[in-house]
């Protein structure tokens, strides 16, 4: 039986298997992307030559730990491939991501990037979104409307606190609020209707961004999901 780590580990080193030489890579954050950044580590340490950013200062700091050095956005055009973790998706590839606070930067890192592979263990997959409080990146001003406005679409909304119980702060300097739904059941129309409340800069549905999804599982395989295909396979990674 592999465990929840382990899961993470062969998820996140067989993504790291996608990233060639001279290649633009995103680095993601997470439980879950630091597995592929350490590796990535070990391959730029080996020799690979690759042009790198990070999704939040975290990853950034870890990084440069693991050798990899990082070139400005404004340096960069396109990103060639983006590894990343996700906090659940299911069979479409929908995803909700900011368990870590860094969905703004994800975003925005995964919209520029010509693939998007997603790194999860398979407690991540479910047949439908929402038992993950959604996080969604708010501004700080007159926070209290836009919780207002977040719980009129039906959900209960947490402002996401860090052990020191003041507000947690994003690297952008903002709030995230985590919204509490029951199960949701149409993704597309969430997103478009979080989108339009003023105070909210970003969420975290993910929808129509990633283009596979590799998923350590318990018996030791890793599961890959293509999007727009509902085929998936295990394989045993070697
Ligand atoms: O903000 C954080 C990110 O969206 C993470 O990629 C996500 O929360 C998954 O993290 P983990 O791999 O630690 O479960």
């Amino acid at each position: 039986m592999t465990n929840e780590k382990n899961m993470k580990k062969i998820a996140a080193e067989h993504a790291a298997k996608y990233v060639q030489d001279g290649m633009r890579i995103g680095l993601g954050t997470g439980s879950t992307a630091y597995y592929a950044i350490l590796k990535i580590g070990e391959m730029v340490r080996g020799g690979l030559n690759i042009q790198a950013v990070a999704t939040s200062e975290a990853s950034e700091r870890l990084a440069v730990e693991q050798g990899i050095s990082l070139t400005p956005v404004q340096h960069m055009d396109r990103l060639d491939l983006t590894i990343d973790g996700a906090d659940e998706l299911d069979d479409r590839l929908r995803l909700i991501k900011g368990g870590g606070g860094a969905l703004l930067r994800e975003k925005i890192t995964a919209y520029q990037s010509d693939r998007l592979v997603i790194v999860a263990d398979e407690v991540k997959q479910v047949t439908q979104l929402g038992a993950f409080p959604l996080p969604v990146e708010i501004v700080p001003f007159a926070y209290e409307w836009t919780v207002q406005s977040l719980a009129r679409l039906g959900c209960s909304v947490q402002i996401r606190r860090n052990l020191s119980e003041g507000f947690y702060v994003t690297d952008n300097g903002n709030y995230i609020a985590d919204c509490k739904f029951q199960l949701i059941t149409h993704p597309e129309e969430l997103s478009m209707r979080l989108g339009s409340i003023p105070g909210v800069v970003e969420h975290g549905l993910f929808i129509g961004m990633a283009d596979q999804a590799i998923i350590g599982c318990q018996d030791g395989t890793v599961r890959i999901l293509h999007s727009g295909s509902s085929e998936a396979k295990n394989i045993f990674d070697s």
